[in-house]
């Protein structure tokens, strides 16, 4: 492919904590909303947990050797806020705040440039007892923990993002119930995206004062189109494109919420006092993107809240999570940030897709599928930088098979397939295709 990347083009992978670590109470880590959940019977395909996962906890140094052989620029993980903090504020455990400092220090050893998530949906139960994002405090609770890691790991890690996926702690975690902490209620999602937000702002603000380097919020985006040309289809993929790709960004960017908003939650939706909102507005220094597919609308007046159904069109390639493989929606999401947004920093965050993958024959785990995926969607973001687009870099979720929240180890993202019965990560054809993909800056795709 004529390579419209960069040299300085950062080629990554992405994990999270609660998704790959095991060992969840190790070393003195205060449990998480997801330890609780996953061991609530009937929560996760299988009552399957994240006790074990990857054992990364026990094996970071390892993999990080795994990643240098892949060919990393960077490295996208969490931090288990209650690793770090068992209570979630106060006391602080070292020895869980030295695990994230000997990653981050191999990473560097390794010329692996580290990017941090502060919070990728594990939160100490301790603060849920007291609300959790519901509670008012939140908001401090979470820049009194982000302080914490920017005074111990700031020299040493260059990209930050605070929260992982704002739209799906809100949503699956508080509207639908799918997700921890399980909660299905109309009036809570509005007021937890709101304190999510502020956190967001406040650990920026705390950044600036700290900080040299850069700091951002990762969103999953989802381009809506309308399954008819007819008006009710228009509208309601209109009000699911506020619902899931304006809610968060508007607010950081502009200082306030789609107008959409106020009609999908009715009476559910507060009056937020000005300042507050002021205080949210805060562009940061780029924006990450989650990006996995489109959503194809129908209206639907008896689906309450939102009056819509996304539909999954008879005729295209599904993963196993059911979202349809549709790479020009990368292109169109990221063309889209350019345009409304005045062309922010952007870095992909997260891009990768749910096969079915075999088991390994002669050690290697052959992905056609995967490799298809990853090269579309590289060849998609492609379309948008030579557009103008102030893209920076890209990361495959994700380097290994791993705890897919409800669905357990059942949906496999991984470019390393992980044997359960001796931990074994084992490269697919995926990881080789994205290894020339780095080798050759992007002209492998
Ligand atoms: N309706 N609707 N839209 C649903 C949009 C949510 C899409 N799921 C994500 O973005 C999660 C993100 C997460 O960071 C990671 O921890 C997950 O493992 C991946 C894979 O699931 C993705």
């Amino acid at each position: 492919m004529a390579v419209p990347f960069p040299d300085d083009f950062l080629w990554g992978a992405a994990t999270s904590a609660y998704q790959i670590e095991g060992a969840p109470l190790a070393d003195g880590a205060g449990p998480s909303i997801w330890h609780r959940f996953a061991h609530t019977p009937g929560r996760v395909a299988g009552n399957e947990t994240g006790d074990l996962a990857c054992d990364h906890y026990h094996r970071a140094l390892d993999d990080v050797a795994l990643m240098a052989e892949l060919g990393l620029d960077v490295y996208r993980f969490s931090l288990a806020w209650g690793r770090v903090l068992p209570e979630g504020r106060g006391a602080v455990n070292r020895r869980g705040l030295d695990f994230y400092a000997r990653l981050v220090d191999a990473l560097l050893e390794h010329d692996i440039q580290p990017m941090a998530t502060l919070y990728h949906w594990d939160l100490p139960v301790a603060l849920h007892e007291r609300g959790g994002w519901l509670n008012p405090d939140s908001p401090h609770w979470f820049a009194d923990y982000a302080e914490t890691l920017f005074r111990a790991l700031g020299d040493r890690v260059p990209f930050w993002i605070t929260i992982n996926e704002p739209w799906v702690v809100t949503v699956p975690g508080y509207l639908d119930g799918q997700l921890a902490p399980g909660h299905r209620d109309l009036f809570e999602p509005p007021r937890v995206a709101h304190h999510l937000l502020l956190a967001h702002a406040e650990a920026v603000a705390v950044y600036r004062t700290l900080g040299r380097q850069q700091i951002g919020l990762a969103v999953n985006l989802e381009p809506q189109h309308p399954a008819s040309p007819s008006p009710a289809d228009l509208e309601a993929s209109r009000r699911r494109d506020a619902f899931i790709n304006r809610w968060f960004l508007d607010a950081l960017m502009f200082g306030r919420y789609p107008e959409e908003l106020a009609d999908i939650f009715g009476p559910a939706w507060p009056e937020f006092p000005a300042k507050s909102l002021e205080q949210i507005r805060c562009r940061g220094d780029f924006v990450g993107v989650n990006y996995y597919s489109r959503g194809l609308v129908r209206a639907a007046p008896d689906v309450a809240p939102l009056g819509a159904v996304r539909l999954t069109p008879s005729d295209a390639e599904l993963t196993t999570m059911g979202w349809e493989v549709y790479p020009k929606g990368l292109t169109e999401t990221l063309l889209w940030l350019r345009d409304r947004y005045a062309n922010p920093p952007l870095y992909i965050t997260e891009n990768g897709a749910a096969f079915d993958d075999p088991p390994p024959r002669n050690g290697r785990v052959e992905d056609p599928r995967r490799v298809a995926y990853l090269r579309a969607h590289i060849r998609a973001a492609a379309k948008a930088l030579e557009q103008g687009v102030d893209l920076r870099g890209y990361c495959v979720w994700s380097l290994f098979d791993n705890f897919e929240w409800a669905e357990g180890y059942s949906k496999c993202f991984g470019l390393y397939q992980v044997d359960p019965s001796d931990q074994t990560r084992r490269p697919k054809a995926s990881a080789r295709f994205y290894r020339e993909v780095m080798a050759s800056r992007g002209a492998a795709a």
